[in-house]
């Protein structure tokens, strides 16, 4: 069976549904950078995406939003750089140990501007909201899974009670192709 990610392989741990926010530290022994999250998590995923971070030997990152103004660089914030500038969403990594502390969308007219990018394994405290679903399933062949495995991964994906999109899930697809429709009738 393919790992799919730590935090899930051994099923999905529910959220409190009252996270009130936490501090991500990176995977650095000292110096680590801290980012500071105010209140809880939205839209986490899995996301078989290659650009999206995930821990040594997972297939898949697991990823949510926030607003940006909840995000705050507490500690160590020399470390950070921006891994692609021309990316739609601006990771930035900790130059050490190449773990993603927040990835930022400045394109404001990005149907996710507003929202930042964070890696909710990262946080020091437990009970934030438990992945939703999986997104661009497909696209973990980009980073060399067989497709002949993606039957079983997809089962797995399933199994633990994330119903797997190769795309983003139906609501958050909504999201965006509505946002595209008011921007073509302004
Ligand atoms: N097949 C490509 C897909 C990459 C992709 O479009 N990723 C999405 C989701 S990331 C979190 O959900 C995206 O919005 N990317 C914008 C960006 O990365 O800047 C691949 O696997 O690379
Ligand atoms: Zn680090
Ligand atoms: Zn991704």
């Amino acid at each position: 069976m393919t790992a799919l990610h730590p935090s899930i392989d051994n099923g999905i741990k529910q959220g409190t549904g009252h996270f009130a926010g936490g501090t991500l530290a990176c995977k650095c022994k000292d110096h680590q950078v801290k980012v500071g999250v105010k209140g809880d998590v939205a839209h986490n995923h899995a996301c078989g995406c290659t650009k999206c971070w995930k821990p040594a030997g997972a297939t898949f990152s697991v990823v949510a939003v926030v607003p940006r103004q909840n995000v705050t660089v507490l500690e160590n914030g020399d470390k950070l750089q921006i891994v692609d500038p021309s990316a739609a969403i601006q990771r930035h990594a900790c130059k050490a140990c190449g773990t993603h502390m927040f990835g930022r969308i400045e394109n404001k007219n990005h149907p996710f501007y507003g929202l930042d990018f964070i890696h909710p394994e990262l946080f020091q405290e437990q009970g934030s909201q438990a992945p939703q679903f999986a997104a661009f399933v497909s696209s973990v062949i980009e980073s060399g899974v067989k497709p002949e495995q993606m039957a079983g991964i997809r089962s797995r994906l399933k199994e633990i009670g994330l119903e797997p999109y190769d795309c983003l899930s139906p609501a958050l697809m909504d999201a965006i192709a509505t946002h595209t429709a008011k921007a073509k009738a302004a």
